[in-house]
Formats: structure tokens, sequence, C-alpha cells
């Protein structure tokens, strides 16, 4: 399988992202600058968080305006999978490949520990590896991850069960305890906590690691023959 992380001038996880495809998961994986990415080809794209364009205007608001944005599209809608973590999921928000916003933390301040998550859905290409209701520690990382929709689009995605992760714990305000959402294709996830960086039990938590073996898992199924 083989995975592209997009890069864009701030981002920061971007080796997190590529350690996890690549180093943890063992698959083959390009970090790839946003200017210059084809991202035909590719089985997965993976946008990591940091902070594009140093979060000016809102986090992942000039990011959303560069071209590879047409490309996230165009991959969106052939039913690639692709995965928006922290300033990803920003960014997936702000192109509209995903409904809602970030405001800012209700405490108004950057927040960076370990969060409980609860795996709301488990039938998807990101979270078949794990157990409906499982409870999971990731770590999350930001000072806009204070997830907000209107009453209509959180009624949609509750109906749709496209609420994927939810806070056990909520630490900044997101509307429905919202830790990640998914579209109604079910390729597109986006989550604010950070799957990359708990995918070894070195790293506190290995409870993400079966992120990325769920999206692998559902890859050779569809495509490896016999598999
Ligand atoms: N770790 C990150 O991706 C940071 C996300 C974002 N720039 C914020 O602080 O809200």
């Amino acid at each position: 399988m083989k995975f592209a992380v997009v890069v864009f001038p701030g981002s920061n996880c971007d080796r997190d992202m590529y350690y996890a495809a690549k180093d943890a998961l063992g698959e083959e994986a390009d970090l790839v600058w946003y200017q210059e990415a084809n991202l035909d080809g590719y089985d997965a794209i993976l946008i990591p968080g940091g902070f594009s364009y140093g979060d000016y205007l809102r986090s992942g608001a000039i990011a959303s305006t560069s071209d590879i944005v047409k490309q996230l599209r165009t991959q969106a809608e052939k039913g690639i999978p692709i995965l928006g973590v922290c300033n990803g999921f920003q960014i997936l928000l702000e192109s509209g490949l995903l409904p809602g916003a970030m405001l800012r933390n209700q405490n108004l301040k950057f927040m960076c520990h370990f969060e409980n998550l609860v795996v709301e859905n488990n039938d998807t290409l990101f979270t078949s590896k794990y157990q409906k209701g499982e409870v999971v520690s990731i770590p999350i990382a930001h000072h806009d991850g204070n997830y907000y929709c209107d009453e209509e689009t959180l009624a949609k995605l509750k109906e749709n069960n496209q609420i994927v992760f939810s806070y056990q714990n909520n630490p900044n305000g997101s509307v429905a305890d919202i830790a990640g959402i998914i579209n109604e294709q079910g390729n597109v996830l986006g989550m604010m906590p950070h799957p990359e960086r708990a995918v070894e039990a070195i790293l506190n938590s290995d409870d993400g690691f079966k992120l990325f073996q769920s999206m692998l898992e559902n890859w050779r199924e569809r495509y490896v023959a016999g598999a």
C-alpha cells in the first residue's frame, strides 16, 4: 500500500505521519510537497497536523485555497481514503471536504495531552480494527479544536453515523463531544487527536496504530487478490 503525506508550509507532524505509515505499519510512503504533488497512484492520502501558513486568518484557511485541494477533491470523489489529522482536519473543513468549522478551544489555551476517545463508529475503513464503544488513549495538541456545526448538520452527522470518535471528557468545547467525523461517502476522515503519535507503546500509547492497520486491511481486502 502506498501513502502520500502532503506537506504544507508550516506542517509539523508530517514526519510522525510518515513514520506511522512507513516504519510502524511497514508500507510505502512519500512526503509530498503541496506545490509539486501528484496524488495519482497513491492508495491513501494523509494530511498531517501543524500550523500551515502559521494559522493566519484561520487554521487551515490559507492551505485550503491551494491547488492541491482540487486534487484532494478528485481523489476523494474516486473513493481514495483521505485522513486529515488536527491541522489536516482543519484543512478538510476549510476546503468543504468535511462539514463544520473549528473554533478556538473554549479555554482559549493550546492544549497538549492525552485524551480518552470513544470509538463511536467502527464500521469505517479507518476504524474496522476497533470495537464499537472502545475507549482509546490518543494525544491532542491544538488551540483550534472546538468543533462547531449547526443543528441541521449535527442531526445529519448523527443520522448517517458520521461521528467516528468522541471525547470521553470534552477538553475543548466541541459540539456533541466530537473528536472526529467522516464524510457521507465514508472515505474522508478528519480528527483532532493524533493517532500517528500513538503507534507504539514507547509513545505512551499504541491505540492509534489500529487506525493505520484498519486502512491497510481494508485496502488489502479490496485490492489484493486472495487477501
Ligand atoms: N497539531 C496541530 O495540528 C495544531 C493544529 C492547529 N494549528 C491548532 O493549533 O489548532
